[in-house]
């Protein structure tokens, strides 16, 4: 009952400590102390992540809770084996374990666990096999055992697992053949072969043809290229060579019309620019509104001088190049009217609202000290980014005078508005569904950009080029602007985001990316701006503050207070923050690669949503009861 819950929580108060020590015996019911949770008077879930409980878990403490179905006590100092009467748990599904120092091989009693669907002990010190063991447990979807101390994987037949790592330990031999179709990833930093990592013939110590697990198709797939890849590889050539083709005829034709491109916008003759009488575009810049003249006036002059999206055919001016079919009316822009949405590092950006409604940002380079040639190949690269987490840039203008940028107008603003915009009353409070969110869809619009090329960053990865639709809808924006101007435009305001190593801002690597993108995890987490007036606040940067804090035990006291009234992600919100500091790692090689952060928001986003199974288990249509999960 739960006087002998309240007893085995007592019993782990005193042999671990931690924060538990601010459980209050005065209280009877223990289902009111932080990280406890119940149902029908029993303890269902235990939570203490990061509150820096230490020593070996002795029988009798959570072993006693025998109605557990979620434990998580991860990032914690525990060490030592996990205790037998932990076998006793039998309706456990989600063991978190993560970020400890326990040791030893996997006990027998896990596999007693059937229940088991999320098994996290990544980051510990397990050893020995991962044992066959596993293979009784049919309801496991999550395995992470990455960085142990793992020594022999084979014989493992997990077919419904989902998600999986057993990266950086110690294991050798073949991948399994029910595991095969997991990324590489899950597999790295260790002595194995196979798919998805590199054959295994040649070495001598695991043949893929004769491996334990006798994935004999594997060996034969590997060595010959079937007859559908062939005509693939035949065809693609094709293409690529008449592609080229295409290039060159572009080149050329390009090099024809060379004398004509030094025209700028506002000499073109346009008549619609006379009847509007608008001034040149170079009187803009500190006009802002109500000058009666607009950038998009400006650029819409540019588009119709041929009326299709292209400018000076014949009539030697620039162009406004499309990357995508125009989705605005050129004739309604021309009658739209701008307002200035701020400066920035590249320029200022305009928003220009159409009579329809609907609206594009206009963006106003300055400072752009590379050729006209190099702008060209470089901003071609940029608006041949297709991602839903993107902003689509719609199309460039380019003269001596004059670049400008169109792109998708993102009617929330930027997540620095959203976090530290309007702090009064009225303000809608960004829950942790909210951030994780954006954090996500962040972080997959950066992982496409570096998908593109090892040598393919952002390069000013920052809250206010985070824009977010209606829905909140995270979309990176700037991408590859970093590479188009000068280093003497960029602000201060960016130190707070740029990794230690980078001194050139067109020069920023993938892991510099990765360290700013941690940053922003940061922000988003605790709510503080990581600027330099932050510095000065404290002495130190973002990253370090918080690192200091979490060194000194009090997680906690970083979380934005907003999000600490979701008392039920503290488990979540630790993890992000843990990702976080790892994306901070001063040495560029100790950061994690876009990818794997991804994976990591998305796996802590899918424990939000489903690591409680509620009181009320699911009906399916059978009508017999199903968990989540
Ligand atoms: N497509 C867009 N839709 C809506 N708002 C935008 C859009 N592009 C930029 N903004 C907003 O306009 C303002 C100025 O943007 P800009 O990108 O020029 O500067 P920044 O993001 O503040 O700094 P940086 O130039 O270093 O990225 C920012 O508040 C930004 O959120």
């Amino acid at each position: 009952d739960l006087t002998s819950d309240r007893a085995a929580l007592l019993a782990l108060r005193s042999a671990v400590g931690g924060r538990t020590l601010l459980w209050s015996t005065t209280q009877q019911n223990p289902c009111q102390w932080a990280g406890v949770q119940c149902e029908n008077d029993r303890v269902t879930a235990l939570r203490l992540p990061g509150v820096s409980l230490s020593g070996q878990l002795p029988t009798g403490t959570v072993g006693n809770l025998i109605h557990l179905r979620t434990l998580s006590l991860r990032f914690n100092s525990l060490s030592g084996f996990l205790p037998p009467d932990l076998a006793s748990c039998t309706d456990l599904r989600n063991l978190y374990l993560q970020g400890n120092d326990f040791s030893g091989p996997l006990p027998d009693f896990l596999f007693g666990l059937r229940d088991l669907v999320r098994l996290n002990l990544a980051g510990n010190n397990f050893s020995g096999e991962i044992s066959t063991g596993f293979n009784n447990l049919t309801r496991l979807r999550t395995l992470y055992l990455e960085n142990n101390q793992f020594t022999g994987i084979s014989g493992l037949q997990l077919p419904n697992i989902e998600q999986f790592n057993v990266s950086f330990n110690r294991l050798k031999g073949s991948v399994p053949a029910s595991l095969q179709s997991m990324p590489a990833t899950a597999f790295t930093g260790n002595l194995l072969c196979g798919q998805p990592l590199d054959s295994c013939s040649g070495n001598g110590t695991s043949p893929a043809t004769s491996g334990s697990e006798g994935n004999n198709n594997s060996g034969t797939k590997k060595n010959g290229l079937s007859g559908g890849a062939i005509a693939g590889i035949v065809i693609g050539s094709i293409l690529g060579f008449l592609l080229l083709l295409v290039i060159l005829l572009f080149l050329c034709r390009k090099k024809s019309s060379k004398k004509t491109s030094s025209v700028d916008i506002a000499a073109i003759k346009n008549p619609e620019m006379e009847i509007l009488g608008e001034k040149p575009i170079g009187e803009v810049e500190n006009g802002g509104l109500g000058n009666g003249y607009s950038v998009a006036v400006a650029a819409a002059a540019a588009m119709t001088a041929n009326g299709k999206g292209e400018v000076g055919n014949g009539g030697g001016a620039k162009k406004l190049v499309f990357f995508r079919n125009a989705v605005f009316d050129l004739e309604v822009l021309l009658r739209a009217s701008a307002e200035v949405l701020g400066k920035g590092t590249f320029g200022t950006a305009y928003k220009a609202v159409l009579e329809v409604g609907t609206a594009v940002a206009v963006k106003r380079l300055k400072d752009v000290t590379i050729s006209e040639r190099e702008f060209r190949e470089k901003i071609e690269l940029v608006g041949a980014m297709d991602h839903v987490n993107l902003v689509p840039l719609r199309a460039y203008y380019y003269s001596r005078e004059e670049k400008l940028l169109v792109y998708d107008y993102m009617p929330m603003g930027s997540l620095s508005a959203l976090l530290h915009g309007n702090k009064g009353a009225g303000r809608t409070p960004l829950n942790w569904e909210i951030r994780s969110g954006i954090a996500l869809g962040a972080a997959r619009g950066i992982e496409y950009l570096h998908s593109q090329g090892p040598n393919v960053s952002h390069g000013n990865i920052k809250s206010s080029n985070i824009l977010l639709t209606k829905s909140y809808k995270a979309h990176v924006s700037d991408f590859g602007l970093a590479h188009l101007v000068g280093p003497s435009s960029t602000p201060n305001r960016v130190a707070g985001y740029r990794a230690p190593e980078v001194t050139d801002p067109r020069k920023v690597s993938q892991k510099a990316d990765v360290y700013s993108f941690g940053v922003l995890l940061l922000e988003l987490l605790t709510g503080k701006v990581p600027t330099h007036a932050f510095l000065n606040e404290d002495g130190v940067d973002l990253p370090r503050w918080v690192q200091s804090i979490v060194r000194e035990e009090w997680t906690s006291e970083v979380f934005d207070l907003e999000l600490l009234r979701y008392q039920n992600v503290e488990e979540e919100m630790v993890q992000l923050l843990q990702l976080a500091i790892d994306c901070t790692a001063q040495y560029p090689d100790k950061r994690p690669s876009m990818s794997e952060v991804t994976r990591r928001i998305e796996d802590l986003c899918h424990s939000s949503l489903r690591d409680d199974e509620g009181p009320q288990p699911l009906l399916v249509h059978d009508g017999s009861p199903r968990h989540a999960g």
